[in-house]
């Protein structure tokens, strides 16, 4: 698939009937594969959506009872009109006029009715629709393997989960409803037009392609204009989300005037990228109106005419002009829902490359199983690797042998680059190796089962990350379905419970966005909480670098040693208590182990390690937390 950031989202359009609105067209990408389609085959990525309507029977059946009430009643009007004109008037008597004008209200009630029928179950059916389909998108995109989103950025991609999804609520809902009403109130006035004055008909029915030609031809060059608009938009909000996310290095660094400067340029591009687009819509609208309101006229003053000559009825003239402003109108509206459908049609073929993308890494067909009773074993055997997205460069592994025996601890220690979190990235099978295996309790991680295998391993990252919700939410988030008493025990652990149960709800105390209510060394007790209650064979630290204060990194650290008692653990060595603790400690630069053995063992060699620990570790190293 191509980056997503090639097939920006549209954003939503909203808009207001019934006036000509060609930015709710799709974006016409040159490499697009909708460019140059027939104008049915746009619209094909919609049928897609056909499983989901689908599924909503009762709603449709509603939803076309009421649409075919709703025509009927319509098209019904124009015929009492007529009786009204032609015998009312003319010495029918007022009671003629009482029973006529009670029945046009009853007809106007049932029509209000049905409309709101229609409304309901057209409206229901689209949120409905939407939510399966967000629903379904996004459990899709978080199976996507971590090299998706090394191409894709996570930005465009919520975008399409919320942007795409909206606009496609708008086409199955409303504007499916309406190209169905309008649909059938055309035929139903042409019809009628046809049945009431096939003469005076002709006028009309030659006026449709004059006016449909133009208006297509038109709607290409305003789409194009429109494409702009949104492009510009798009770049705006792009820069005003990372912006928003990052206020506090925006403000820390004083570059309130520069952001918003320059989310002001971007909104005036769009601005003015818009207004060139109005222009030509305006110009559009113009066109239409004076087409369509011409040949009323004509029709109005041919049948004028044939009235003054006897060959018509005014009731008839009255009838025809009602069912020709009803096929006029309905032909506009067409038009217009036309733009929406396309524009859905879009935003439905985003969202079916986005569904089409499968997972790099997933389980074999028929897993090996992993030994029942857990080991906490690792072997890395000649791994080679080399990051998907890294073109011709180095490997960022090359020929990595090592063991980690059931209950040991190795440290991984080494410049920064070297390749750590890689080995780590390798061993929760994020990537898979380029050349050579990896075993986790003696079977190769291909072969077994991905949530098997990750589920013998529990991660505690260098930033923690937390989500916004509970602290029970967090701590409970690796465990599906943990009761409280395990989660506050796995809070007991990590040292977390004493300011757990300090905060105004204890474990029910919602933590704002990305933790941002608690302090770093709350936020790392959490996420070991977290781990602890994922009780697993094996644990992947990566040692914060984060300076905390002494008491807090006095916290940290026993929470890690209670986490480790009795497991394998594997952790990216910053401090030097750590490293001192370690059963090995593995030394890599450029991708390879250059050497490996205990802290006074590679001190006494010289080498890399010694220099390392004699730069960062002396002078840089916190042995406070000892
Ligand atoms: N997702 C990725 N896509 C492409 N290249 C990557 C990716 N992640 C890391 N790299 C590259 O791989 C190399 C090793 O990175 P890695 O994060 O494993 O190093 P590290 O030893 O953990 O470094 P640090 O101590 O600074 O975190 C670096 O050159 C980095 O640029």
């Amino acid at each position: 698939m191509t980056p997503l950031r090639e097939t920006r989202p549209a954003p939503a359009v909203t808009r207001s009937l019934p006036e000509i609105q060609p930015e709710a067209m799709p974006p016409e990408d040159p490499a697009s594969p909708a460019r140059g389609r027939s104008p049915m085959r746009r619209l094909s990525p919609l049928r897609r959506l056909w499983p989901y309507v689908l599924r909503q029977r009762k709603l449709v059946a509603g939803a076309l009872v009421f649409l075919l009430l709703a025509s009927i009643t319509t098209l019904s009007l124009p015929i009492a009109v007529r009786r009204v004109v032609d015998h009312g008037f003319s010495g029918g008597g007022t009671a003629f006029i009482d029973t006529y004008f009670a029945m046009l209200a009853v007809l106007a009630a049932v029509l209000a009715l049905a409309s709101a029928g229609r409304y309901y179950f057209v409206i229901t059916i689209g949120e409905r629709v939407v939510a399966d389909l967000r629903r379904d998108v996004f459990a899709h995109v978080l199976k996507l393997s971590p090299g998706f989103y090394d191409r894709n950025l996570s930005g465009e991609i919520v975008s399409r989960l919320t942007a795409d999804t909206t606009q496609i609520k708008s086409a199955v809902g409303a504007t499916a409803s309406l190209a169905l009403r309008n649909a059938i109130l055309f035929v139903g006035a042409v019809a009628m037009m046809a049945w009431t004055s096939p003469g005076l008909s002709v006028i009309v029915i030659a006026a449709i392609p004059l006016i449909i030609g133009p208006l297509v031809a038109f709607g290409r060059s305003v789409r194009a204009r429109s494409r702009a608009a949104q492009d510009r938009l798009a770049d705006a909000s792009a820069y005003a989300g990372e912006a928003i996310a990052a206020s506090r290095i925006v403000q820390a660094f004083t570059a309130e005037p520069i952001a918003a400067a320059r989310f002001g340029q971007a909104a005036d591009e769009a601005f003015e990228a818009a207004r060139r687009s109005v222009v030509a819509r305006a110009f559009l609208t113009a066109f239409a109106i004076f087409l369509i309101t011409f040949s009323i006229v004509a029709v109005l003053w041919v049948g004028a005419g044939r009235v003054v000559s006897g060959t018509m009825t005014a009731g008839t003239l009255g009838q025809f002009l009602f069912y020709a402003v009803f096929a006029a109108s309905s032909l506009g509206q067409l038009s217009e829902v036309w733009n929406d459908l396309t524009a859905a049609a879009g935003a439905a073929e985003r969202l079916s490359e986005l569904l089409a993308e499968e997972p790099e890494i997933r389980s074999p067909a028929a897993p090996s199983p992993l030994p029942a009773r857990a080991l906490g074993s690792v072997r890395f055997e000649n791994v080679s690797f080399r990051y998907p997205t890294g073109g011709a460069s180095a490997p960022t592994l090359e020929s990595l042998s090592f063991e980690v025996r059931p209950g040991e601890t190795v440290a991984l220690v080494g410049p920064s680059g070297a390749g750590k979190s890689t080995v780590f990235a390798l061993l929760e099978r994020f990537y898979d190796p380029t050349t050579g295996r990896i075993l986790v309790d003696g079977v190769d991680i291909r072969q077994a089962d991905l949530h098997e295998l990750r589920r013998r391993m529990a991660l505690v990252p260098q930033e923690a990350v937390v989500f916004a919700g509970t602290v029970r939410d967090n701590i409970g988030f690796g465990v599906d379905g943990a009761g409280a008493d395990a989660i506050e025990r796995a809070a007991e652990t990590a040292h977390a419970a004493g300011f757990v149960r300090a905060m105004p709800e204890g474990f029910e105390t919602a933590i704002g966005e990305r933790g941002v209510t608690l302090s770093g060394g709350q936020r790392q007790r959490l996420a070991i909480a977290r781990a602890v209650l994922r009780d697993a064979p094996i644990l992947l630290l990566d040692e914060a670098t984060s300076a905390l204060d002494a008491e807090s990194e006095v916290l940290v650290q026993r929470a890690l040693e209670r986490l480790m008692e009795g497991r394998t653990t594997l952790v990216i060595a910053h401090r030097l208590a750590t490293i001192l603790k370690a059963d090995r400690i593995l030394v890599l630069d450029g991708g390879r182990i250059v050497e490996e053995g205990t802290h006074e063992t590679l001190v006494a060699r010289g080498g890399l390690y010694a220099r390392l620990a004699d730069l960062q570790f002396s002078q840089g190293l916190r042995p406070a937390a000892e």
